[in-house]
């Protein structure tokens, strides 16, 4: 099934991953990334997970998932490897109508994480339906090395023209069009010019 791609603001948002692996570092890297403070609960957790654990001052719950650890959270990440505590946490989100991404089930979850290129305030996110993630991967690397490694810099430029058009026009929609034409279509091709990384 086609999916909704959104950017979620997690600030303030209540966010558990479950498991302590790999696969729950990247994904508590990438929650911390979007301004989360993500609650972890894994009887273990590998070395690079702790260290992010003790920088950030999370919550970690020594233990297995127990019925009813997702109360309270709005966004959960089933990422053991055990595929049954997966489902069952899966199952105990769903009922509660929650955000769920099971690391071991794409078709069961309502999310899916995708592969990030970011050059702030621009992010590209390749994502597959879950069906290839390694492709996902490959297409993420090929854009960090092909996309100029400065260019969201050059957005200010952008977003000061996008503002200044938006205090002149007001309401009169015909003179934004014009503007944009004008001024912020050649600000935007000069971008566009910049976009590869010729310096290798
Ligand atoms: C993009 C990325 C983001 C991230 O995880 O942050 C991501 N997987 C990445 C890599 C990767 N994942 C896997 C491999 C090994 C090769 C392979 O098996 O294919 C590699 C490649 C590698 O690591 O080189 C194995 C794998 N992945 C899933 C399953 C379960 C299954 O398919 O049943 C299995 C089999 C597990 C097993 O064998 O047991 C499921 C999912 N993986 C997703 C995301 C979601 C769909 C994204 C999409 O639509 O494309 C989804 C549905 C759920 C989710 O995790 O959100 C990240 C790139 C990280 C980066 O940025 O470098
Ligand atoms: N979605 C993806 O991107 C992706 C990529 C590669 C692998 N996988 C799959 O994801 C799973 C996790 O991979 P990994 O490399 O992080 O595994 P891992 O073996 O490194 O880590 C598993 C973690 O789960 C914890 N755990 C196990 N049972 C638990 C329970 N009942 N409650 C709480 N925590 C529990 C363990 O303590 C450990 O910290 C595997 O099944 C793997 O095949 C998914």
């Amino acid at each position: 099934m086609n999916s909704y791609p959104v950017f979620l603001q997690l600030k303030d948002f209540r966010c558990l991953v479950v498991g302590g692996g790999t696969v729950a570092l990247r994904k508590v890297k990438g929650l911390l990334n979007a301004g989360a403070l993500p609650q972890i609960i894994a009887p273990k957790v590998n070395a690079e997970l702790l260290l992010l654990i003790e920088m950030n001052n999370l919550i970690w719950v020594r233990r297995k998932f127990e019925t009813n650890d997702t109360k309270g959270f709005q966004l959960i990440i089933a990422a053991t490897n055990d595929k049954e505590t997966n489902a069952a946490i899966r199952l105990e989100a769903s009922v509660a109508h929650l955000l769920v991404n099971d690391v071991t089930d794409p078709e069961g979850s309502n999310f899916h994480v995708p592969a990030l290129v970011s050059r702030p305030p621009l992010t590209l996110a390749f994502g597959t339906s879950g069906e290839v993630p390694y492709l996902s991967r490959k297409l993420k690397e090929f854009f960090e090395d092909t996309l100029h490694p400065e260019l969201g810099d050059g957005i200010e430029r952008l977003k000061q023209c996008r503002i200044s058009i938006i205090e002149r026009a007001g309401n009169d929609m015909k003179l934004k069009e014009q503007l944009i034409s004008s001024e912020l279509n050649p600000l935007v091709d000069e971008f566009l010019c910049r976009l590869m990384n010729d310096e290798k």
